[in-house]
This record gives structure tokens, sequence and C-alpha cells, in this order.
């Protein structure tokens, strides 16, 4: 049998609503079967969000380890800080969707949590208007306290996850999108998730069947508001500085594609894709499930403006492909749960509540 050497440490930038779920189920996977120490929140799943992340919201290294190896929690991200946490060597990816679906996806999923969105619910509710979204966009400034901590994903949410000012124009974006540009050595785009996929296994030097994924949270069809083209321009509009991110950083996407060789991207595209479908024949019984038909395991965290959907794993399975399976569709909490106990041997600390 080949072996071959540990991946390199990776820091995975997850940013919200971009299917970085999908993602971190791949990292996780990974750090798991090559027995990876992972840098976890000090609380909870996420690093102390909205906050900017700071070195002292990651818990302590497990006794044995010299490093840690992987990082893929949600965070605000500051590259300072980040950069304390992680090893020299550390490949630094992100993932961007395209700003509009995006955008649609936070709004339905955070409406009762992000301040701003949940007055527009409210203004929508007493005016039986169509959707949220669409009052919420008339106008949103109405809507949309900055200086409210909770509205951070209110308002070009890629933008702010990846720690720049997300609220207007700022005569430093250029150069805070250039140290982007230059730390992180791959931002996948969701858009072309097959073939950020394939350059991610290039960067990690991965296996086609290390590839492999099925897709997470995604919510049921009728929880998404269609986009009408008034609406879609008040999206560009509201979000103009993650279009920017967005359009830059696709840019950045093709040099990286033609430099490997789009021939070469295209047939190593087509066998992910015929990995990831033995992968799927073999694992799930059925897609699109919703939650109250799956059991407490496989079960996505759902919130009460969204139904996330989720995987039934086949049940004519051996011991070790159930193992494999079950991870396949594993959402995060649970994944994150069962990963930090293996790691720290006690439970995850939830967040204090005074
Ligand atoms: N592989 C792949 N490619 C493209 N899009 C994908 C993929 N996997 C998941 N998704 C979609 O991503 C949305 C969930 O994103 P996240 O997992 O980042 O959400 S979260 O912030 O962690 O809650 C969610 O989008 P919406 O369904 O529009 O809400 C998923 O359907």
């Amino acid at each position: 049998m080949r072996t071959r050497r540990s991946p390199p440490p990776v820091a995975f930038l997850k940013t919200h609503k971009t299917g970085s779920s999908t993602v971190q189920n791949l990292m996780f996977r990974l750090g798991e079967k090559e027995n990876l120490t992972f840098a976890f929140p000090y609380y909870a799943y996420q690093f102390s969000y909205p906050d900017r992340f700071r070195a002292d919201f990651v818990d302590e290294l497990p006794p044995g380890s010299s490093q840690f190896d992987m990082l893929c929690s949600h965070m605000r991200l500051d590259l300072g800080q980040l950069k304390q946490v992680m090893p020299r060597n550390t490949i630094y990816i992100t993932l961007l969707r395209d700003p509009l679906q995006t955008f649609e996806s936070v709004f339905s999923y955070y409406t009762s949590t992000v301040p701003a969105f949940t007055l527009a619910k409210k203004a929508a509710d007493t005016a039986n208007r169509k959707s949220a979204l669409s009052v919420f966009l008339e106008s949103p400034e109405s809507y949309w306290d900055p200086t409210e901590p909770g509205n951070g994903l209110a308002r070009n949410p890629m933008s702010f996850d990846l720690g720049l000012s997300s609220q207007e124009w700022n005569a430093s974006w250029p150069m805070e999108l250039t140290q982007l540009e230059e730390a992180f050595q791959l931002v996948m785009i969701a858009e072309h998730f097959d073939e950020s996929l394939v350059l991610l296994g290039a960067l990690l030097q991965l296996e086609p069947e290390e590839l492999a994924y099925v897709h997470l949270n995604v919510r049921a069809p009728s929880d998404i508001t269609p986009l009408e083209e008034d609406t879609k321009a008040r999206l560009w509009a509201w979000n103009s500085l993650d279009v920017l991110l967005y359009n830059l950083f696709l840019q950045v996407f093709w040099e990286k594609a033609e430099q490997y060789g789009l021939g070469r991207l295209k047939r190593e595209v087509a066998l992910l894709r015929a990995s990831t479908q033995r992968l799927r024949q073999k694992c799930v019984a059925r897609e699109g499930v919703p939650p109250g038909e799956l059991e407490d395991l496989v079960r996505p965290w759902q919130t009460d403006t969204v139904t996330i959907l989720g995987y039934e794993v086949r049940g004519n399975l051996t011991l070790q492909e159930e193992g494999l399976c079950v991870r396949l569709v594993l959402p995060e909490l649970q994944y994150h749960s069962h990963l930090y106990f293996q790691q720290y041997g006690h439970d995850m600390r939830s967040i204090p509540t005074d």
C-alpha cells in the first residue's frame, strides 16, 4: 500500500452560507483519518463570533501535540492573530459564493438572530407584505444599526467574515484586499465547487476519494425566496463590497485554474465527480430528508425561519462502511462535538451566560 506524508497544516476560514459546512465536513473527515490536531474554539462551535478573532479564543493544545494542524470553525478573521495560532507553513483557504445567493441565504437563515432582519420581518408581518427580504431591501438603512454588533451579517457578510470593514468603502480596502490575496493560497468559489476542490486537493495532496462530499446545510426549496429583477438590483447595491470581493477572487480563481491547466482541471473534476457519485451511491439511502424524519445523530441544526434538510444513510452497511457514511452526512455540530471529545476527552464547554 502507498504511504504518503500528512497534509500540511490548514486554516479554512469558514464563511457564512457559502457551502462552508460541506468543506468543513471534508476537513473534519481528513483530520480525523490523519489523526490531526484541531484548533477548536474554547467555547462552543465558533470563535466568539462576531468578535474579531483573537488567539486566546482557541482552546489549548492537547497533551502530546506540538502544533495545531487544522482550523475550520466560524470566525471573523484577524490574520495577524490567526497566524499566532497556526504553524508557519499553514495553507490558508476560504470559500466565497455569489453575493446575491449568499445574502438571500443569510437573510432567511438568520431572520430571527440578526436584529436588522428581525425588524424588517416585523414590518413585513404587520404590513402583510410579500417577503421580509423585499421589505428589508426597500429601505435597509432604516432597519440597520451599524453599531449593533449582531448586525455584522446584515451587509456584505462575506467581507465581514474576512475581517474587512464591511459597512462602506474604506480607503484601506485595496491594501487589505491585497493582504488577503497574498495570505490565501486558495479562495474557492461555490459556483465552481468541484473545480475548487480539485485545486484544494492539489494543495493538500489529496486523492479524489478524499474529496468526495454531499451538499450539507441545504435549505428546503420552499424556503428560498425567488429574486425578482428589482430585488437583485437592490441586493447588488446593498452588498456592493461583497460583489467587489467576489469578482476579484473569481478572477484570481480562474488565474489559478489556468496555471493548473484547464484540460487537467476538467479531467480531474470528472474523476472527483465519479468518486463522489460512487460514495453517494454506497452511503445515501435518501437525500433532501426533512428534519422530522432524521435521527438525532444526522439531523442538522434548524432555525425557526428555515428548514434544513439532511440525509438518511443506507442500512445494509458493514460497521466500517457505516462509520464512513455517517461521517459523510454528519452535520457540523455533531461532528464538531465528536472530534472535540476525541481530542480532549471531555465535552465542549458552552458559552457562559453572564
Ligand atoms: N457543494 C456546494 N456547492 C454550493 N453550495 C452548497 C454546497 N454545499 C452546500 N451548499 C449551500 O450552502 C449553503 C449553506 O452554507 P454554509 O454551510 O456555509 O452555512 S453556515 O454558515 O455554516 O450555516 C446552503 O445554501 P442555501 O440552500 O441557499 O441556504 C447550501 O445549499
